[in-house]
C-alpha cells in the first residue's frame, strides 16, 4: 500500500479526479486519509488530500509525494465521503468541496513551527534537534534525520506541538507554568538544605509547601516578588518543574457567564420534545420539524435534547444564522453547557476559528454553535443537529461548493444515524410540505412561554396616508405610537426593510406595481435602459410616464436607506434618541454588540435596522416594533418573495412583547391586501401555507418543481447569447416531457463588471440524470472555459435568483 490516491487543488474541471503519488519511506508508516500533503503536479507543487492507499496504480513512472502537511489527519473519513457527496450533488469539485470544510488556516499553506511542551527529556533525536531551544521551524525538522513516524509518536504524547504561523503570528499562546516537582514533606526536608543566604529560594518553597498548585511563572514572579533565576536555581536542584500550557484565545469568556438549569418543560414542549428523545436514546435518523411561534420555546427543547445527547457521550451541532448568532444566543448555550461548547462565527479572527476547530477535532468540547460551515465539524459520535431558523436563506452557500445545510445535515444525521431538528416560526414551504406528507415529523407549539397572547399587529395603508398629505416615511399612527411609547419610558425597534429597494417600480397614489403578464412577478427596472425586464421570461417593456392603473405622475422606482429614515425621525421627533444598525454601523468587529447592548442599556429609545434586527434578539423593554415598508421585499423578482414577507413580518413581530409588557406592532404598506402581509398581521401559519402552496403549484415552483439555474457569462454578450443558446438546446434533448427549460434570458443582474450574464431555468420533477447532464454539457465548453475566460455557473436548488 505505498501508493496514496491524493485530490489536488488545482481547480479546473478536467482535473476533477484523483491523482496516484508514490510514498516515500519516511512517509509509509505516518500517511492516513484526510492528512493534507504537497505533490508535484506538472512544473509545480500543490497541495492536496490523501484519500485512500493502494498498492498498484494503473499509471507507470509515478511522482512521490514531496511533503506531510498534518501528522494527524484534518478530514475524517467520513467528511472525505461527505466532501465527494457534496461536489456531486452541488456540481463542484471534490477540492472546493473538500477545502469548504477545514478553517482558513488549513485552506492556505502556512509555515509551521514544532513547539516543545515539556521539560522533560525528550526521545534523543529530538533534543538534539532542539538544541536547547523552545521552538524550531518545521523545515528544520524536514531537513533533518529525525523520521515523520518518530514526530507523530511525541505529538501524541503530547511533548511536542505543531502550530501554523497565521500572518507571522502564532495561531495559539502559551503560559509557562511552575509547578512542584516533589511532594510537600520533601520540599520542607529541601528547605532545610538549603544555605541561609538564600532568602529567595526559600521563600519560593514555602509557597509551593503551602500551595500544593501549579501557577503561571508570570504570577509567580510577582507573588514572591523575584526572577526566573531563583526557580532555575531550584529547578536546577530538582525541587520545581516547568511545564508549557496552551492558552486557547477565548473570544467569550466561559467563567463570567451565569449557569443556567434545565427548565420544567410545558406540556407542549414535552409533547415535542417526547419523539426526538426517543430517536436519540434508539439511535436512528429522523428529521423533526419543530414549528413554534416566535418565544414557544424552541431553544430550551434544543438544550434539553443536547443534553441527553451529551449524557450519552455523544455530540450536537447547533446551526443559527450568522446574524443571530449574537452574544445573546452564544449565552444560552454557554450558560448550559458552559466550556463544552465550541463556536463557529465569521466575526472571530482566522486563528480563533482554527481554536475552536481545533477544540472539536480534539474532543474537548461536544457542543458546536456555527453558522453555516459548523455543519461540517469534524465530531465523530454526532448525537443530533439542529438547525436554528431553518428557514433563513443564508443556510445555502452562495459560492462554490454551493450547497444547503440543510441537506448535509440530513446527509450527516442518515450516517450517525442520529435526528436532525429544524425549527423555525415560519418553516419553509418545503419543509412544511415534507412534514405534512409525513417525510418529516412535525411538532408544533402554539403558545408564548409566558401564556401571553401575541402581540397585535396594526396594518397602515401608507396610500392613505399621501392622500391625507403625509409625504413622510412616517404614518400618523407610527408617529403618534413612537411618541406614546417613548413617554411611557419604554423601547422602540423599527425596520427598515431595504433588502431589494430600488429595483422594482410602483405607483406612490395606488400602490400599483408593474408586473410581467406572463409570471406573476415583479418586472425589475433597468435604470441603463429606462426599461421594465422579466428575467424569468424574458417580458419586455419601457417604463411608463404614468401609472396604468389610476394615470398618476407618482410612478417610480424606490431607493431609501436607513441613514435617510434615521434623518427623518430626528426631524420629526427630535426627542428620540436612535440608534442605527445595519451593514455600515456594523462593519466593524464588535460593533454589532456595542450598539445591542447600548440599547439593552437604555442608551436609546428607538432601535432602528435592516433584516438584520429582525431575529433572535430579546428585549425586556421593547413594545413597539414598527415595520416602515413592508412590502419592499413583494415585489422583489423572486417567487419567494411572498414566503419571505410573511417571515420577515412575523420574525419581527416577535420581538414585541416577550416580557411582562404587552407589545404592539405597525405595519405600513402600500399593498394592505396583499395576503402575506395580511396573514403575518393575523400569525395565520397555516392560511398562508395553504395560499401558497397552490401559486407555487400553479407556476410550477418548488416544492412542487426543482430548480436548476445555469448562469453563463462572458465578456462578449453575442459569445454569452450564443453559448446560453447552445446550452439550451443540449438540454432540451434530454429532459423529460414535462420539464420546463426556461430562457437563455438575460440574469437580473445582467452584467457585473463588465461580464454579460445570460441564464437558463431549468425546472423539473423527476429527472434521476440531470447532474450528470449538466456536467456533460459544461464539459463540452471546458477549453472555452479554460481558455476564453468564459463562465459557467450551475446552481442546484437556488435562493438567490439574481
Ligand atoms: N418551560 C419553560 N418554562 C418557563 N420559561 C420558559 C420555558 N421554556 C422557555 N422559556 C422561556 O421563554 C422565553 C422564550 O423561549 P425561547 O427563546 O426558547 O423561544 P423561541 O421559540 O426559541 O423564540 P424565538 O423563535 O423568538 O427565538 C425565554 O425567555 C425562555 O427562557
Ligand atoms: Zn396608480
Ligand atoms: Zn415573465
Amino acid at each position: 500500500m505505498n501508493i496514496a490516491k491524493v485530490i489536488v487543488d488545482v481547480p479546473a474541471s478536467s482535473i476533477n479526479q484523483t491523482f496516484d503519488y508514490y510514498i516515500p519511506e519516511r512517509f509509509q508508516e505516518i500517511l492516513e486519509n484526510g492528512m493534507r500533503v504537497i505533490v508535484p503536479f506538472g512544473p509545480r507543487k500543490i497541495m492536496g488530500f490523501v484519500v485512500g492507499r493502494v498498492s498498484e496504480s494503473s499509471f507507470k513512472r509515478l511522482k512521490e509525494i514531496v511533503e506531510v502537511l498534518d501528522l494527524t489527519p484534518v478530514l475524517t473519513n467520513e467528511l472525505l465521503d461527505l466532501g465527494k457527496w457534496v461536489a456531486n450533488e452541488t456540481l463542484s469539485l471534490s477540492i472546493t468541496a473538500l477545502q469548504a470544510m477545514l478553517p482558513q488556516v488549513l485552506k492556505a499553506q502556512y509555515e509551521k513551527e514544532l513547539i516543545r511542551m515539556t521539560d522533560a527529556e525528550l526521545p534523543e533525536p529530538f533534543e538534539t534537534l532542539f538544541a536547547g531551544r523552545d521552538v524550531i521551524s518545521f523545515d528544520e525538522f524536514a531537513g533533518s534525520t529525525v523520521s515523520y513516524y518518530q514526530l507523530q509518536k511525541v505529538i501524541q504524547e503530547g511533548d511536542i506541538s505543531i502550530e501554523y504561523l497565521v500572518k507571522s503570528k502564532i495561531t495559539k499562546k502559551y503560559v509557562t507554568k511552575i509547578a512542584a516537582s516533589r511532594p510537600a514533606h520533601l520540599l520542607e526536608e529541601a528547605l532545610l538544605d538549603l544555605s541561609p543566604s538564600a532568602k529567595k529560594q526559600k521563600q519560593l518553597l514555602r509557597f509551593f509547601i503551602e500551595n500544593e498548585t501549579s501557577i503561571e511563572q508570570k504570577k509567580l514572579l510577582q507573588l514572591v516578588n523575584t526572577t526566573t533565576s531563583t526557580v532555575k536555581a531550584l529547578m536546577d536542584k530538582g525541587l520545581l518543574e516547568t511545564k508549557r500550557e496552551e492558552v486557547f484565545r477565548n473570544p467569550y469568556n466561559d467563567a463570567e457567564i451565569e449557569r443556567t438549569n434545565p427548565l420544567t418543560l410545558t406540556e407542549e414542549q414535552q409533547i415535542a420534545i417526547n419523539p426526538i428523545n426517543e430517536a436519540i436514546d434508539s439511535q436512528y435518523h429522523d428529521v423533526f420539524l419543530l414549528h413554534g411561534v416566535t418565544g414557544s420555546g424552541k431553544t430550551e427543547i434544543y438544550l434539553q435534547a443536547i443534553q441527553n445527547v451529551i449524557n450519552k457521550g455523544k455530540e450536537a451541532i447547533v446551526l443559527v444564522p450568522e446574524i443571530s448568532l449574537t452574544p445573546q444566543m452564544v449565552k444560552r448555550f454557554k450558560g448550559r453547557f458552559g466550556a463544552n461548547v465550541a463556536v463557529m462565527h465569521s466575526a472571530l479572527s482566522a486563528g480563533e476559528k482554527f481554536d475552536e476547530w481545533r477544540k472539536i477535532q480534539r474532543k474537548e468540547v461536544q457542543v458546536v454553535v456555527g453558522a453555516r460551515s459548523a455543519v461540517f465539524a469534524p465530531f465523530e459520535n454526532l448525537g443530533i443537529i439542529i438547525i436554528d431558523e431553518e428557514h433563513e436563506t443564508t443556510y445555502k452557500q452562495e459560492d462554490q461548493p454551493r450547497y444547503h445545510a440543510r441537506d448535509v445535515s440530513i446527509h450527516r444525521g442518515e450516517y450517525h444515524q442520529c435526528p436532525v431538528i429544524l425549527g423555525s416560526a415560519t418553516p419553509t414551504l418545503e419543509s412544511y410540505a415534507r412534514a405534512s406528507k409525513g417525510v418529516y415529523k412535525l411538532a408544533t407549539l402554539n403558545k408564548r412561554t409566558n401564556d401571553k397572547p401575541m402581540p397585535k399587529v396594526d396594518i397602515v395603508d401608507m396610500r392613505e396616508e399621501l392622500h391625507a398629505g403625509n409625504r413622510t416615511m412616517f404614518s400618523r399612527k407610527l408617529k403618534e405610537s413612537i411618541e406614546l411609547c417613548i413617554e411611557r419610558g419604554e423601547q422602540v425597534v423599527l425596520l427598515l426593510n431595504r433588502r431589494g429597494y430600488s429595483t422594482f417600480v410602483m405607483c406612490r397614489d395606488c400602490g400599483h406595481v408593474k408586473e410581467c403578464p406572463h409570471c406573476d412577478i415583479a418586472l425589475t427596472y433597468h435604470k441603463n435602459s429606462n426599461q421594465l425586464k422579466c428575467h424569468y421570461c424574458s417580458h419586455e417593456e419601457s417604463m411608463p410616464s404614468a401609472c396604468p392603473e389610476c394615470q398618476s405622475k407618482l410612478i417610480r422606482y424606490f431607493g431609501t436607506g436607513t441613514q435617510r429614515v434615521e434623518e427623518a425621525i430626528t426631524q420629526l421627533i427630535p426627542e428620540a434618541r436612535v440608534l442605527r444598525m445595519d451593514v455600515d454601523t456594523t462593519r466593524r468587529k464588535g460593533s454589532h454588540e456595542k450598539i445591542l447592548k447600548q440599547f439593552v442599556d437604555r442608551k436609546a429609545d428607538i432601535l432602528l435596522g435592516t433584516q438584520m434586527i429582525a431575529k433572535g434578539l430579546d428585549f425586556e423593554n421593547v413594545t413597539l416594533v414598527g415595520v416602515l415598508t413592508a412590502d419592499s421585499m413583494l415585489h422583489l423578482p423572486d417567487f419567494r418573495s411572498s414566503e419571505k414577507t410573511f417571515q420577515l413580518l412575523t420574525q419581527v413581530s416577535g420581538r414585541a412583547g416577550r416580557h411582562e409588557l404587552t407589545g404592539e406592532v405597525i405595519v405600513q404598506t402600500y399593498t394592505p391586501e396583499h395576503y402575506s402581509i395580511v396573514l403575518a398581521s393575523e400569525y395565520n401559519f397555516n392560511d398562508f401555507y395553504n395560499k401558497e402552496m397552490n401559486t407555487r403549484r400553479i407556476f410550477q415552483y418548488p416544492p412542487y418543481f426543482y430548480l436548476a439555474l445555469i448562469t453563463i457569462s462572458h465578456k462578449n454578450r453575442v459569445k454569452v447569447i450564443q453559448t446560453s443558446q447552445q446550452i439550451a438546446q443540449l438540454l432540451m434533448r434530454q429532459l423529460q416531457q414535462d420539464t420546463v427549460v426556461l430562457g437563455p434570458t438575460p440574469s437580473p443582474i445582467p452584467r457585473i463588471k463588465d461580464r454579460y450574464r445570460y441564464q437558463c431555468m431549468i425546472k423539473y420533477r423527476n429527472e434521476p440524470d440531470l447532474r450528470v447532464y449538466i456536467r456533460k454539457i459544461v464539459e463540452q465548453f471546458a477549453d472555452e472555459v479554460r481558455k476564453d475566460d468564459l463562465l459557467i455557473t450551475v446552481d442546484m436548488q437556488p435562493y438567490h435568483l439574481m
